[in-house]
């Protein structure tokens, strides 16, 4: 017998007993998913590998392997995460995740802001026929409150703006609420400084809006520091106050619309920092409303800890060919340094390529959730 066939035969004998060891291995690592899985732990422990790592590389004799058994541990590792996550997605319940519901007939529809506001714009442009008596709610999240309690079917809200990018509390709702998004609208957005009647601008000492006004219009506060910022509930709602209060000193920052709603006058136009300044608006709805015409999908989901996870999944929308739009991280409320990722891109749960990119995000990640299934909007609207 040649030395080389004794050598194989040695390794024989070794691989038999590592793989007998490595299934009995993953046999507890799959245990341990169960486990994980039970108490809503994260799969990954970084603490846990780093100790591993330490005990085995400790007991090598021969120094100069301590590169390939650190190497040789991470993978077992790696292997063992991959058992972990295959027993965590074996209960998902894809049925669910893509059973649609049919549109609301005759719904209620609430929108955020006082008459006037942008979102009551959005909503006139998204529907074909202007809703009847549509509800107007002063905060975010009593919109979504009214959604919850059946006061209304859907609500318009804005979630991002051309140049202030994405309005945060709306997504961190999305995440507290779990409600899905059925449509969009794009509104150019033109604000005004907006005041009494015969008001002259050194008269002015308070101007009044939503925070997204003031952003929006930084460059033209430069020249009027000494005016008090004061933010309010929506741009409409600040218009209604200047009105209410009868006073020459208050100010607010709205549309053309909320100023003659509100019979007041245009004291400055055009103050946004950008000529075309947008902002995305979304119809939200209580369940997931698709059909086959939809076009765009957002979902949100959060991942392990650990390096290079993202990549690992963004991966596979190259891998089927998806188009991504955009993506979004906002921290996990009492979770510190942890976040959860948005992200919206083309295409239709139905198609084969996004249901498959669909499912091993789900598989992959710790948490996720499919926001909607929805037409994408034009954008110069
Ligand atoms: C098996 C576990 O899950 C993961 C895999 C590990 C392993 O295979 O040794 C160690 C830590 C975790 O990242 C565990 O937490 O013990």
């Amino acid at each position: 017998m040649s030395d080389l066939e004794d050598y194989r035969k040695e390794l024989d004998a070794i691989d038999q007993e590592l793989v007998s060891l490595f299934e009995k291995r993953l046999a507890v690592s799959k245990k341990i998913g169960n486990y994980k899985k039970n108490q809503s732990l994260p799969i990954y422990d970084k603490e846990r590998e780093r100790q591993v790592l330490l005990q085995n590389i400790r007991q090598i004799t021969d120094k100069d392997s301590e590169v390939q058994v650190r190497h040789f541990l991470e993978t077992v590792m790696d292997l063992s995460k991959e058992v972990q996550k295959d027993v965590r997605a074996s209960t998902v319940d894809y049925d669910q995740l893509f059973a649609s519901h049919p549109p609301k007939n005759d719904p209620k529809i609430g929108y955020f802001g006082e008459t006037g506001s942008f979102c009551e714009e959005a909503m006139l442009a998204y529907f074909d026929e202007a809703p009847a008596n549509p509800s107007n709610y002063h905060t975010f999240e009593s919109l979504f409150l009214a959604i919850r309690n059946k006061e209304i079917d859907y609500g318009v809200l804005p979630i991002e703006n051309s140049s202030t990018g994405a309005i945060s509390q709306v997504y961190d709702l999305l995440a507290k609420y779990g409600f899905s998004i059925v449509g969009e609208q794009y509104i150019k957005i033109e604000q005004h400084l907006i005041g009494l009647e015969g008001t002259n601008l050194d008269e002015v000492e308070e101007v009044y809006s939503h925070p997204q006004g003031f952003q929006q219009s930084t460059e033209y506060f430069k020249n009027h520091e000494k005016w008090r910022q004061i933010p309010f509930h929506s741009t409409s709602d600040s218009a209604k106050l200047v009105k209410d209060s009868q006073d020459v000193r208050k100010s607010a920052i709205a549309s053309r619309r909320a100023a003659e709603i509100h019979g007041l006058s245009i004291l400055a136009d055009n103050i946004q920092n950008e000529s075309e300044n947008t902002t995305r608006f979304i119809i939200l709805g209580k369940d997931l409303e698709s059909n086959p015409r939809c076009n765009k999908v957002s979902v949100v989901f959060s991942l392990d800890n650990e390096a290079g996870t993202l990549f690992k999944l963004l991966r596979h929308f190259a891998e089927y060919h998806i188009n991504l739009i955009k993506i979004e991280s906002r921290p996990v409320q009492g979770e510190k340094w942890e976040y959860l990722l948005y992200l919206d891109f083309e295409g239709n749960i139905a198609e084969e390529n996004v249901n498959g990119a669909l499912r091993l995000l789900q598989k992959n990640s710790v948490y996720f959730r499919l926001l909607g299934c929805y037409i994408a909007a034009t954008k110069n609207k």
